[in-house]
């Protein structure tokens, strides 16, 4: 019997924040855009233990506010701490670990990079999404392993929501839609574009259905 999560998963826009250095920066920079958002996620690589709980903290604030699921990247003890979601990439600990702390509640992701064996693990240790890519050269993480469009739609039959991620922008997910994604996460792609607001929007309103 599948666990519902906390919050449950809408498709569309999978948010995820950039390394910006500044809390209140960042807020105010993530805040607006909340309500063009399936979903937030938390990610900064640079920032200290003190300065990611910081602006973990006021980011969960907002999402609760807002009624946008949260999730925090890479570590499950601080996701824990703020009654958020995890997601979990190769090296960031099992997912059987960061479940005894998030509990059976919280939405847990994993990174299947390019594979589909990946994601057949995740299904089965109980993964709450499975996410593929990277589909487009990425400036975020510009080492990220290529995926191919064909995942998307292999990974259909594990019956978990399915998010792609890497360089994509308003202009180039109709494709991975159109395969299955039913999220997409996006950093640059939003948070570089001239109006971020109106990236965001038009993430979101890929996943509308045209009235008839
Ligand atoms: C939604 C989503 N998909 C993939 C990743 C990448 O996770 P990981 O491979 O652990 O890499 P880092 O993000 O930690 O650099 C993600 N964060 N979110
Ligand atoms: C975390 C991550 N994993 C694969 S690509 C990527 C970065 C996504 O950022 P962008 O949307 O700017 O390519
Ligand atoms: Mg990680």
């Amino acid at each position: 019997m599948p666990r519902a999560p906390r919050l449950a998963l809408e498709r569309g826009l999978y948010l995820v924040t950039p390394d910006d250095p500044d809390r209140d920066a960042l807020l105010a920079r993530v805040q607006p855009l909340l309500p063009a958002c399936a979903c937030l996620q938390y990610r900064n690589k640079q920032a200290d233990a003190a300065l990611r709980r910081a602006q973990a903290t006021a980011l969960a604030d907002a999402c609760r506010a807002a009624g946008v699921p949260f999730i925090v990247n890479d570590d499950a003890r601080l996701a824990a701490d703020l009654g958020a979601g995890v997601h979990l990439g190769e090296h960031d600990g099992s997912l059987a670990a960061a479940r005894a702390l998030v509990g059976d509640d919280a939405i847990i992701g994993v990174s299947c990079y390019d594979t589909l064996d990946r994601a057949r693990q995740a299904a089965a240790a109980g993964a709450d999404y499975i996410a593929f890519g990277a589909f487009f050269p990425s400036t975020t993480k510009p080492n990220a392993r290529r995926a191919s469009l064909s995942l998307l739609r292999d990974a259909a039959p594990l019956g978990l929501p399915r998010v792609a991620i890497g360089g994509i922008t308003p202009d180039n997910a109709r494709p991975l839609v159109d395969a299955g994604a039913d999220l997409i996460a996006v950093v640059s792609g939003v948070f570089d574009a001239p109006d971020p607001l109106a990236a965001a929007r038009a993430c979101q309103a890929l996943f509308e259905i045209p009235e008839s």
